[in-house]
This record gives C-alpha cells, sequence and structure tokens, in this order.
C-alpha cells in the first residue's frame, strides 16, 4: 500500500514531501536549533521546540526571549512515573507526555533540565526534586508531536517548548528563519516511512553456508537509513509458507560480538536454519536498540550495569520497553510477494504485529541460542517480563 504524492517540484517525483519535512525538522533538532510544530486545528496554539538534551542556558534563554514567554519541558509518562511525578495507576497512556513547569521554588533551568529529562539519581541532588515543578498532563497533539521528533531524532524523549506568540506559526517560524512541521506529520512519521518504502539496490552476495543468497535494499521515504532483505533460495517458488526471520539491528550484537545479547548468534543461526531448509528470507531491520537507537541504547546498558534490567533501564530514559513498529517488515514482505510466513522468533509481539498487518503466520519457529553468562540475565528478564517463548 503506497500513498503518492504530488509535488511541484520537478525533483520530486520520488518524494513523500510529509517525510521531507519531518527529516528537515529532526535534522535541525539535531543541530541544537529550535522548530515550531503547528496544530491541525487553528484553536491550539502552535509550539517552539528545542531538545531537551544537550540544551544549553543561552539556548534556553534565546528560546524564552523568541516567545516571549517561559518554556517548559515536555517529559513522557513513563520518564514522569520513574520519578515519581504521577503513581503508575494514574498514567492513562505512558507515551501521553507531561508538562513540568517553571515554579518559583524551582526554576527551569538548564541544568534542572538536564537532570529531569535524563536518568540517573535527580532525586538525590539539592534542588532537583522533581516534584518541586508543578505539572499537568500535556496531551494535546503539537505535544505528542513535539516528543516524537525527538525520538524521531534518536535524543532522549523530552522537549523544551514554549507557545508561538502569532496566530500564524507558519508565517512566524519563516520570518524567524525556523523549520515548521504539522503535528499531524510528526505524528505519522514512522508510518509514513514504511508506506514510502522503495527498493534501491539488489545483488547477489554468496554467503558462507547460503551461497544462494540475494541482498535487497529498500530505502524508506525521507532518504533515510535502509531496511536490508537477505533472500536465500527461492521462498515462495514451491507454494509453502516462507521460512521468514525478523532481525532488528543490534550494532554491538551483530557487528562486534557483543555477549550482552544473543543477537550475533540469532543472526547467523537464521541465516543457517534458513540455507538448511532450502529457501526464506531474513529482513534485517533498521530498528537499533528495539527502536530507541545505538545512543540511547548504550544509555540504556549504563542504566543494566547500575541494576535495572533491559525493560526498566528503557522506561527510566523515558521510552517505552519496546518501540519498534512492523509496518516496515510487513511493507518488505509485500513487496517480495510474500503473505504467509513460518515466523522464527520467541517474540509473541512479532507475530501479534505481522497478524495485524495482514501477513499470516502459520507458524512460530523457536529460535533459541546459548546465552553467555553475560546475557543470562537480559534473556531472563525477556521471558518474565516480555513474555518471550524460550
Ligand atoms: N533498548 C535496548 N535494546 C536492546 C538491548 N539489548 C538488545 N537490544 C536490541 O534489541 C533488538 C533485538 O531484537 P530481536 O533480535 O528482534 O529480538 P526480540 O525482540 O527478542 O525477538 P526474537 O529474537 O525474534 O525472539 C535489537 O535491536 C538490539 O539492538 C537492551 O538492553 N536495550
Ligand atoms: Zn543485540
Amino acid at each position: 500500500m503506497s500513498r503518492s504524492h504530488t509535488s511541484p517540484s520537478p525533483f520530486g517525483r520520488h518524494a513523500a514531501p510529509d517525510a521531507r519535512t519531518v527529516n528537515r525538522v529532526v535534522g535541525d533538532i539535531r543541530h541544537g536549533l529550535p522548530v515550531v510544530v503547528t496544530p491541525a486545528s487553528p484553536e491550539q496554539a502552535a509550539l517552539v521546540v528545542l531538545a531537551a538534551e544537550g540544551i544549553t542556558p543561552q539556548a534556553l534563554d534565546a528560546l524564552g526571549r523568541l516567545a516571549g514567554a517561559a518554556p517548559r519541558l515536555l517529559v513522557t509518562g513513563r520518564r514522569a512515573m520513574v520519578m515519581g511525578l504521577i503513581p503508575p495507576s494514574s498514567a492513562p497512556d505512558h507515551n501521553s507526555p507531561l508538562a513540568l513547569l517553571a515554579g518559583p521554588e524551582a526554576p527551569l533551568d538548564a541544568a534542572a533540565i538536564a537532570r529531569l529529562a535524563a536518568p540517573g539519581s535527580e532525586a538525590d541532588r539539592p534542588g532537583a526534586q522533581p516534584d518541586a515543578f508543578p505539572w499537568r498532563t500535556a496531551d494535546k497533539p503539537v505535544e505528542r508531536a513535539a516528543v516524537q521528533v525527538m525520538k524521531a531524532a534518536r535524543l532522549l524523549p523530552a522537549a523544551v517548548v514554549a507557545e508561538v506568540p502569532s496566530a500564524a506559526p507558519a508565517e512566524w517560524a519563516a520570518a524567524n528563519s525556523l523549520l515548521s512541521v504539522g503535528a499531524d506529520q510528526a505524528l505519522d512519521y514512522e508510518p509514513a516511512l514504511a508506506r514510502g518504502l522503495r527498493q534501491v539496490g539488489a545483488a547477489r552476495v554468496p554467503l558462507k553456508g547460503a551461497e544462494e543468497t540475494r541482498v535487497l535494499a529498500f530505502r524508506p521515504a525521507d532518504g533515510g537509513i535502509e531496511h536490508i532483505a537477505l533472500v536465500i533460495g527461492q521462498p515462495g517458488a514451491d507454494g509453502q509458507p516462507v521460512l521468514t526471520r525478523l532481525h532488528s539491528e543490534c550494532f554491538t550484537g551483530d557487528l562486534l560480538g557483543s555477549l550482552r545479547c544473543d543477537c550475533g548468534d540469532q543472526l547467523r543461526g537464521a541465516i543457517e536454519a534458513i540455507a538448511e531448509a532450502g529457501s526464506g528470507v531474513l529482513l534485517y531491520l533498521a530498528q537499533e536498540g528495539r527502536g530507541i537507537g545505538l545512543v540511547n541504547k548504550l544509555r540504556a546498558y549504563e542504566l543494566q550495569d547500575m541494576g535495572y534490567d533491559t525493560l526498566d533501564a528503557n522506561e527510566q530514559l523515558g521510552f517505552d520497553d519496546d518501540e519498534r513498529i512492523y509496518l516496515p517488515a510487513a511493507e518488505i514482505l509485500a513487496r517480495l510477494g510474500i503473505s504467509r510466513v513460518r515466523l522464527m522468533t520467541n517474540n509473541p509481539a512479532k507475530l501479534r504485529a505481522l497478524a495485524r498487518h495482514g501477513v499470516e503466520v502459520t507458524e512460530r519457529v523457536p529460535h533459541v541460542f546459548e546465552a553467555s553468562c553475560h546475557a543470562r540475565s537480559y534473556l531472563h528478564t525477556k521471558a518474565t517480563r516480555s513474555g518471550h517463548l524460550f
């Protein structure tokens, strides 16, 4: 299912304008620049937004002066929960952000923002008690979109925001040389990238033990990092469901041979098993760190060394325990003409997600490897808390 876009630019034949806009905004955010997020409804205020991660006192001052109002901090419900701001039971949607406002006893300065946005022992530090900040639930689309932009930028999911002092926010943004993006565009970014995937490369790459392998690359609509499909043999030629593995990128495990996880063994083991079966497909999905990115995964590892398990570490950072979506996988399978799979996985969420996207999973094929001593507690957590079937 691909969405067609019309573009007035002769260079824009393949471009998805919404994805391009979000991508440019993400670029500015990663540069430490503010952007404007506009609401669909003109009754709501637009926000001028900066990343909380790495914010400087100068940037915070400049934001306040630009907007003519005191900035506030948006953190996710998850982060608010681990800071003890809200009890676990009272968070209706953990992905809804919470707004923290500066109060007379607790100025929202750059140092406070760093402590509130990043996990650590903020409650131990003088002057940084999170409950000194008045807060309210922030579930307006512009507020959720501001946090979504941080996730798309692979930064900590926390944003410093102030209301745009104009009823014409896009014009105000242009007059201040800022990029702007619609809240709906930002919230639909990941699915839009998946819908706009294009195959951009295909080559025969004989692998050790799987010589009849083709490697195909699928580029998302914003020109970002490609997902890769390894097509081994002639999958589906016999009319049978295709032996399939969805593997999420793990730089540390796949490439460096990290012993903290089982990814490297699972990757090579899947290729071996598919070759042995005669044919199948492995999708190598650009979803490092269960979708939070490599840098945030390294932060999660640091937290795990402090005693948190792999799920709690994600939540300490403000993320859900798993931020992946499987629409890209379903889209690639559809492009390959595969609608029925025997899925090699221990993760029931992958079975449910593929079914939701119209892929028939005829069988789950267990995909278990011996754990190193460093990976034992990681795999134990998956089994006891994520419902993994080992
Ligand atoms: N955030 C986070 N990601 C991790 C951690 N350890 C491994 N990962 C990432 O988790 C993903 C592993 O994905 P998969 O191989 O699909 O594993 P899975 O979801 O357990 O599913 P199956 O292996 O199919 O059972 C990779 O993107 C890794 O980078 C961790 O401690 N924290
Ligand atoms: Zn791994």
